[in-house]
């Protein structure tokens, strides 16, 4: 997904869920009493969710915010939007790199995600990444990302019509990691412990969106589907109308409502979706040695 302005029309769910899980997390990160806190975003895509609902948390006089993403495009436009914000910039990182640069290791007092890590396969490697960026004096991370979601599904599908099957021979890589998982909070939060954190809290959300009329559902579908830049533009309106029947086959459809713009029946697509929201911290060095050699697990403030 490289189109940002497409993106930041149609990103209402993203959103929505951003707000709602930034309300209840403002307190529960660990704000520095000296009011310079760095804050790195994982995946910030056009940047108005971290600047919408992040950038008012962070205390006036912080030190640095950084907006990441490995799309070139997405960094570019979201640089100009935002380049009147003191202290305020976005890079392109690719979050599941080999080698993460050497600039950012260690800088950061906390680094949030937003549906960014579904799109990783290797998260071993993003986490790994996430942990070296936060402060080796410690810090926090609150990762936002999709385990399940019905488009998967549908992608499957599509993927089996003869139609679509040469633009999307690498479907499986655009499949959340823990979409098959049998136990994806037992898995991220085994994945967190191999990263380093030793406190860290995991839970899976299920929500459901509802997309008022075909057009929201198609707009949302051409905002983040990464096969429709691989397909000609004149086949695109055939592409999403057989998304929109593979969704009515897979009974995602509501019953037809009154469209009270227009006075005519419209169509409603529900999509019901789980969400990781997981919440870590790495420990000062001095004391992550201290409990290893203790061979001891801390527990503070109801986190693992
Ligand atoms: C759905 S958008 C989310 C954007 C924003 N965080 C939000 O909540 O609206 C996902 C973003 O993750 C980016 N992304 C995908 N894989 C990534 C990776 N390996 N490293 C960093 N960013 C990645 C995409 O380019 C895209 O901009
Ligand atoms: C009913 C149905 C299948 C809806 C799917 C809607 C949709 C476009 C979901 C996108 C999920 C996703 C990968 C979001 C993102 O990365 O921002």
């Amino acid at each position: 997904m490289n189109q940002a302005s497409l993106y930041e029309r149609a990103n209402q769910v993203q959103r929505h869920d951003a707000k709602i899980i930034l309300e209840e997390y403002a307190t529960i990160l660990q704000w520095r009493s000296d009011g310079q806190d760095s804050l790195l975003d994982v995946g910030s895509g056009p940047g108005n969710v971290l600047m919408d609902f992040v950038h008012p948390l962070l205390p006036k006089g912080y030190q640095q915010l950084v907006g990441t993403d490995v799309s070139n495009k997405m960094v570019g436009y979201a640089n100009k939007c935002y380049e009147s914000y003191a202290r305020t910039q976005f890079q392109v990182l690719d979050i599941g790199c080999d080698r993460l640069p050497d600039h950012l290791k260690g800088r950061f007092d906390h680094v949030t995600s937003f549906y960014c890590l579904h799109w990783v396969q290797n998260l071993r490697a993003a986490l790994g990444n996430i942990y070296s960026l936060l402060r080796n004096e410690g810090g926090d991370c609150l990762l936002v990302f999709l385990a399940s979601n019905p488009v998967f599904e549908v992608y499957k599908v599509l993927h089996a019509n003869k139609k679509w099957a040469h633009y999307m021979q690498d479907v499986d890589q655009f499949i959340s990691p823990l979409h098959y998982s049998t136990n994806p909070v037992e898995q991220f939060t085994q994945l967190l412990s191999e990263a380093g954190f030793i406190h860290h809290n995991v839970e899976l959300r299920s929500e459901v969106f509802v997309y008022e009329g075909v057009n929201t559902l198609k707009d949302n579908v051409k905002a983040i589907c990464p096969f429709l830049e691989r397909i000609p533009s004149k086949q695109h309106e055939e592409f999403l109308d057989d998304f929109v029947d593979v969704v009515i086959a897979m009974n995602l459809q509501q019953d037809l409502v009154q469209d009270h713009n227009n006075d005519r029946l419209q169509q409603r697509f529900i999509s019901p979706y789980k969400l990781i929201v997981a919440y870590a911290r790495k420990s000062p060095d001095f004391l992550r040695n201290m409990l290893s050699e203790m061979g001891i697990k801390k527990s503070s403030k109801g986190l693992e």
